[in-house]
């Protein structure tokens, strides 16, 4: 297949074309502006990897501008020569490898940076309907497929240390995944978060339904309210009970 022919499509759901729109889109959440986070989308059919450029108005991007690599994450593709890959890749095929991802989402999340000042090792939150949106460890005997945590679990994120590069948080981001062997996201502090499913659509409603979360956690602590207390708890936390 010619090299153009892997970005080039009507399909507004091929890789090439979602990871510029959905960039587009999370620009407006403050999730991807000033060239931070980002999107990396495996193709459902050859299995390629789709990464963006780094350092660019990921909002702006084009399918012309990405890089293709391929399934076995060996070789490129497709380069564009104006770019380098983003600085993110070795995380991106981690997630890929040790994860059997679909996608992955980086955002600069305001609210994800707030919860790694606020939370020590990992970000916790429980009884919030929201949670029912994220996939526990357990698994349907029927399916196979994961089962969704529920309204009484909590819900816990690792967080790891930033550091002055991106491929220096790969160490730390698969001792989570040993750690935590069934998170969806690693909060990174002072940074942002990794967030991972195995289609683009999972990861997309994982980030919305923890993003959420993590604003949500954010309000409840400054009002003094620990965000995994027990339902009815944050009465004596509140100074005033109405
Ligand atoms: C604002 S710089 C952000 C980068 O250092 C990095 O953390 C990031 O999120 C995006 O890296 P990039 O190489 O542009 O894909
Ligand atoms: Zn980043």
């Amino acid at each position: 297949m010619n090299s153009e022919d892997l970005i080039k499509s009507t399909d507004p759901n091929h890789p090439a074309n979602l990871i510029c729109s959905l960039c587009h889109q999370f620009y407006y959440n403050n999730w991807c502006t000033g060239t931070g986070g980002g999107i990396s989308i495996k193709h459902p059919i050859s299995n390629n990897l789709y990464i963006a450029p780094s350092g660019v108005q990921k909002e702006k991007m084009k399918p012309e501008d990405l890089f293709v690599m391929d399934p076995t994450a060996t070789k490129y593709l497709r380069q564009p020569q104006l770019y380098k890959p983003s600085a993110c890749t070795p995380l991106f095929l981690s997630c890929y490898k040790n994860k059997k991802s679909g996608a992955i989402i980086h955002t600069h999340s305001q609210h994800a940076v707030m919860c790694s000042l606020i939370f020590k090792n990992e970000f916790r939150i429980a009884n919030v309907e929201q949670i029912k949106a994220i996939p526990s460890d357990k698994v349907c005997p029927e399916t196979g497929k994961p089962i969704a945590l529920s309204y009484f679990d909590t819900l816990k994120i690792p967080i790891i240390e930033n550091m002055a590069h991106e491929d220096q948080l790969l160490d730390d981001l698969e001792k989570t995944f040993q750690e935590y062997p069934h998170t969806v996201a690693v909060i990174v502090r002072r940074h942002g978060i990794f967030i991972w499913g195995p289609t683009i659509d999972k990861a997309k409603i994982y980030n919305e339904a923890i993003d959420y979360l993590m604003e949500l956690a954010v309000k409840m602590y400054k009002l003094g309210i620990p965000p995994d207390c027990n339902i009815g708890e944050e009465k004596k936390y509140l100074n005033l009970s109405l």
